[in-house]
C-alpha cells in the first residue's frame, strides 16, 4: 500500500446554541451546559510527513509564538503520548476569526491530531484522542468527536444531538475577546440552575456570558442590534462573533448582502457531522479513527 505523504484537512468552526454556567471547579474553571453545533466554514491544515522528527509550523499566525500555536501543541502531544519518531511539516490556512467563540484554534488542534494520527499510524482510539484535546483546551474533545453535541463539565461530556441544520448568518465584530476576561468578571452569574436536554429542545437558548460580554464589548452589542432586524440574534461562546438562524439560504443570502455593507459577515450551514470526519470518510455512528 502506498504511503500518504501530506493531508490537507478542514478544522470548521463551531457555534454554541447555548450556554449556561452552572457552577465553578475546585480549580477556578466554569461548569457549563452548552450545545455544540458545527458549521461549513473552516480552516484548513495542511500535515506534510518529516521522517527528522522535527514538528514545524510553516505558517505561524500574527500574534501566536509557533510553540504557543495549538496545532504545535497537539502534534507534540500526540507524539509524546505515542513515542513516535515520526514529525511533520503543519500549514495552517485561517479563515475563522481569532477570539471569535467560533472555536478556531481548538479546532485547528483536533484536526491536527485526528489527520496526524492517520498520518504517523499512532493507532489511538477517539477517546484516546479526547482525552489528549481536552488537556489543550475544553472546546477539543467535541472537535475530535465530530458530532454536534450537548456538553457538560467544561465542555468534555458529551451527548450527541440530532438537531435541524439551518442556515446561519455570522457577524464578526470588530473586537477580540478574550474567554478569560469574561470568566473572570465578578458580574458573571455563576450559580444558575442546571437545566436538561428537553429544555434546549424545547427552545431555550439563552447564553450566560452576554450581560457580561455585551457590558465589556458594546460592538457586540450593536452588532446583536443589527442582526436582530432579521432573525433571533445569539452569542456563540464567550463572543465576539454573533450569529442568527434562517430556514432559508435565500434569506439568510439577502441578510447577510444588507448587512455587509456595514460589517464583516459569512453565511454558513448548521452541520450535525463535522466537515473534518466527513473528508476523512468517517462512518456517523462508528467510533473507529
Ligand atoms: C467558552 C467556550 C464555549 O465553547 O468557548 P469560546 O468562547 O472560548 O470559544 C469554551 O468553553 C472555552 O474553553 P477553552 O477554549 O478551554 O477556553 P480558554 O480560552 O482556554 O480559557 C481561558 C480561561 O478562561 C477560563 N475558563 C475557561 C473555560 C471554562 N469553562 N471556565 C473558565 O473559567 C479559565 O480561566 C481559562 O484559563
Ligand atoms: N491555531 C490557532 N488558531 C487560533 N488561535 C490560536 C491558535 N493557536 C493558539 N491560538 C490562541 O488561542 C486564542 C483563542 O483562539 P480561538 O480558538 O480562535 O478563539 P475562541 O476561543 O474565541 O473561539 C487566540 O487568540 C490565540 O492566541
Amino acid at each position: 500500500m502506498e504511503e500518504i505523504e501530506t493531508l490537507r484537512l478542514p478544522a470548521p468552526a463551531k457555534l454554541n446554541l447555548l450556554l449556561r454556567v452552572v457552577g465553578r471547579r475546585e480549580d477556578g474553571y466554569h461548569l457549563l451546559q452548552t450545545v455544540f453545533q458545527f458549521i461549513d466554514r473552516c480552516d484548513w491544515i495542511t500535515l506534510g510527513r518529516r521522517t527528522d522528527g522535527e514538528i514545524h509550523l510553516k505558517t505561524p499566525l500574527p500574534g501566536v509564538p509557533p510553540e504557543a500555536d495549538l496545532t504545535v501543541r497537539a502534534a507534540r502531544a500526540l507524539a509524546a503520548a505515542t513515542g513516535t519518531r515520526a514529525g511533520v511539516d503543519i500549514g495552517i490556512e485561517k479563515n475563522l476569526p481569532m477570539g471569535g467563540g467560533l472555536g478556531g484554534g481548538s479546532s485547528d488542534a483536533a484536526t491536527v491530531l485526528v489527520g496526524l494520527n492517520r498520518l504517523w499510524h499512532t493507532g489511538l482510539g477517539v477517546e484516546a484522542l479526547m482525552e489528549l484535546g481536552l488537556k489543550l483546551g475544553a472546546d477539543v474533545p467535541v472537535f475530535v468527536n465530530g458530532r454536534s453535541a450537548w456538553a457538560e463539565g467544561v465542555g468534555e461530556q458529551l451527548t450527541p444531538l440530532d438537531l435541524p441544520e439551518p442556515w446561519y448568518v455570522v457577524v464578526v465584530p470588530d473586537c477580540h475577546v478574550a474567554t478569560r476576561t469574561v470568566f473572570s468578571s465578578p458580574n458573571l452569574t455563576r450559580d444558575n440552575k442546571p437545566i436538561i436536554i428537553a429544555d434546549f429542545i424545547a427552545g431555550r437558548q439563552e447564553n450566560h456570558c452576554l450581560p457580561v460580554v455585551m457590558e465589556l464589548y458594546p460592538e457586540i452589542g450593536a452588532a446583536m442590534d443589527d442582526l436582530s432586524r432579521y432573525s433571533e440574534p445569539r452569542l456563540t461562546g464567550t463572543g465576539a462573533c454573533v450569529f442568527a438562524a434562517f430556514a432559508d439560504e435565500r434569506q439568510a443570502r439577502q441578510a447577510a448582502v444588507d448587512l455587509g455593507s456595514t460589517r464583516s459577515v459569512f453565511v454558513a450551514k448548521g452541520e450535525n457531522l463535522s466537515p473534518l470526519q466527513r473528508a476523512l470518510g468517517f462512518d456517523p455512528g462508528s467510533r473507529q479513527s
